[in-house]
């Protein structure tokens, strides 16, 4: 499905080389400052130019179409569109008989039965992600005013490749980039500010919510809050976080700010998982479709020699988001 959210609802649309890309929003409360120039620092966090980053060149101008009069939102559903500038399509033209392996080609074609726009990735393409970056920058409004500008977010690209020196992060780019082949890495988040009671269990705890969000960016293949998976091979003993304060402060956060699925008052902490691109330049095996047997497949197009730079600040939004959405949902409550 192409929407999310109780009370702060994000619908995203478009295809990479179809017309434009963009995002309804719904619940989004009145009064809210907005103009095109709200977006611009995150937009600029996700845009290409890096090395290792793609070489398609968009100027990613955002073009608020609903939901904002007199330069504050109305209430109504804010509606906020990107169009599609910078397009080669032929690239693409060999994946419809020969899918690139890893990337959503042959599920769609199967799924949709053929109808499914391929160019660029079509709906799959990371490039729709432009919607959830404008999303994330509604939600950091919405709780800057809910909650007095009291969360703050520090999201940063922990490791690349496996390493976690960031001295050698562009060292491991260019060997990517030398040798026509693409690496993964890890983003972490950091709200911090976030107060004590958001989450809805059983099924909508504080990590249910976060990590569906998480899951829906492409190339995303795992999150993890606080320990995480380091978590299961320590003791209750070392693993316990002490509550040390009414405020409900921990001695340590191993919990990521999160217990019983209800933050806690301790920063929410996640590592995001993004695998390594799977176009890359280097011939590689796949499907002939039409002759059902496999053959060798050199891919075109322009892209992204390590997705986890540009993801980022996209991450950082799907977690505001769903903040977001959770604190509306409190709020509903009474809380
Ligand atoms: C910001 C961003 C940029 C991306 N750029 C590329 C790219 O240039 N080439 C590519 O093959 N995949 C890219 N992807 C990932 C694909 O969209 C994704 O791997 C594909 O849709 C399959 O989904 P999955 O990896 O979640 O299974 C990008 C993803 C994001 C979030
Ligand atoms: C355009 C963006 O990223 C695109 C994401 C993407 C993919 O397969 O996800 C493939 C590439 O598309 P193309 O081959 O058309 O250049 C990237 O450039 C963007 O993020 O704005």
């Amino acid at each position: 499905m192409n929407s999310f959210g109780r009370l702060f609802r994000i619908s995203i649309f478009g295809e990479s080389h179809g017309g434009m890309v963009g995002v309804t929003l719904d619940g989004v409360p009145a009064g809210i400052a907005l103009s095109e120039k709200s977006f611009t620092a995150d937009l600029a966090r996700r845009k290409s130019g890096k090395r290792g980053t793609t070489p398609r060149k968009e100027s990613d101008a955002p073009h608020i179409v609903t939901g904002v009069f007199n330069g504050r939102t109305t209430g109504a559903p804010l509606t906020v569109v990107y169009y599609n500038e910078n397009t080669l399509s032929g690239d693409y033209r060999n994946l419809v008989t020969h899918p690139r392996p890893s990337h959503a080609d042959w599920v769609a074609m199967t799924k949709y039965k053929g109808f499914a726009d391929y160019r660029g990735g079509g709906h799959f393409s990371g490039r729709l992600t432009l919607g959830l970056v404008t999303a994330g920058v509604v939600a950091k409004l919405i709780l800057k005013k809910l909650y007095k500008n009291k969360i703050k977010f520090d999201t940063v690209l922990s490791e690349i490749g496996g390493c976690a020196d960031p001295d050698r992060f562009p060292e491991i780019i260019e060997e990517a980039l030398r040798t026509q082949d693409s690496v993964g890495g890890i983003v972490e988040c950091t709200a911090s500010g976030v107060p004590v009671g958001l989450g809805e269990p059983f099924f909508d705890s504080a990590e249910s919510v976060m990590s569906h969000l998480l899951y829906s960016v492409p190339a995303v293949k795992a999150v993890e809050f606080g320990l995480g998976f380091g978590s299961a091979k320590l003791h209750g003993s070392e693993n316990n976080d002490p509550i040390m304060s009414p405020d409900g402060a921990t001695a340590t956060n191993h919990s990521g700010g999160i217990v019983g699925g209800i933050t806690n008052g301790n920063p929410v902490v996640v590592r995001v998982a993004v695998k390594p691109t799977s176009s890359i330049s280097s011939p590689q095996l796949t499907l002939n479709t039409e002759t059902g047997t496999p053959e060798r497949l050199v891919i075109k197009g322009r892209h992204d020699a390590c997705i986890a730079m540009r993801a980022v600040v996209v991450i950082e939004s799907a977690v505001a988001a769903a903040l977001c959405d959770l604190a509306l949902v409190a709020k509903s409550q009474g809380l």
